[in-house]
């Protein structure tokens, strides 16, 4: 059911500073901060040759990320993003899995204009898990 890696996001303290270093001193392929109202929070992608790291600074004052750069301060990985071709037939494969999907169940737009949906952490190894339709 899943597919390509998509994206790994990273929770980061600084935007500015944390681009500036993917750009200067990896010497990567940085875009310019992106506001994403929907999900509260601002994104900054990386092209990589064969998947994206998606850069996360809080926005808004009900963040989802407000919490894990609480417990997280100097940042750290927050989520990996995988590929499904049908997102609504994979929600539904999950639920009857028991799998937690978050929010309200319906997919919402992502930063790259495609339905995304979240998985619980806590039923993925400690490890949140995005699926986005492509
Ligand atoms: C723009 C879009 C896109 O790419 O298109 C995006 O990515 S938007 C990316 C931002 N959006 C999202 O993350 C949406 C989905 N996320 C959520 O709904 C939330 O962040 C939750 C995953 C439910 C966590 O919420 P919150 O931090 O308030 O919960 P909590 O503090 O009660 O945490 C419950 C337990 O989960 C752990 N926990 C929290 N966030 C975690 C994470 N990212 N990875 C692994 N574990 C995590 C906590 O440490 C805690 O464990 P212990 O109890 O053991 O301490
Ligand atoms: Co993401």
């Amino acid at each position: 059911m899943i597919g390509r890696l998509n994206h790994v996001a990273i929770a980061v303290p600084d935007l500015d500073a944390a681009s500036a270093q993917y750009r200067n001193t990896l010497g990567a392929k940085v875009g310019a901060p992106q506001d994403e109202p929907d999900h509260g929070v601002t994104v900054v992608f990386i092209e990589l040759p064969n998947t994206k790291i998606e850069l996360l600074y809080p926005l808004g004052d009900d963040s989802p990320i407000k919490g894990f750069l609480e417990k997280n301060p100097s940042g750290g990985i927050h989520h990996i993003c995988y590929e499904v071709e049908d997102i609504l037939a994979a929600r539904d494969h999950l639920k009857a899995e028991g799998a937690r999907v978050l929010g309200n169940g319906e997919p919402k737009i992502g930063a790259h204009g495609k339905p995304v949906l979240f998985l619980h952490p806590k039923d993925f190894n400690g490890c949140l898990v995005e699926l986005e339709q492509v």
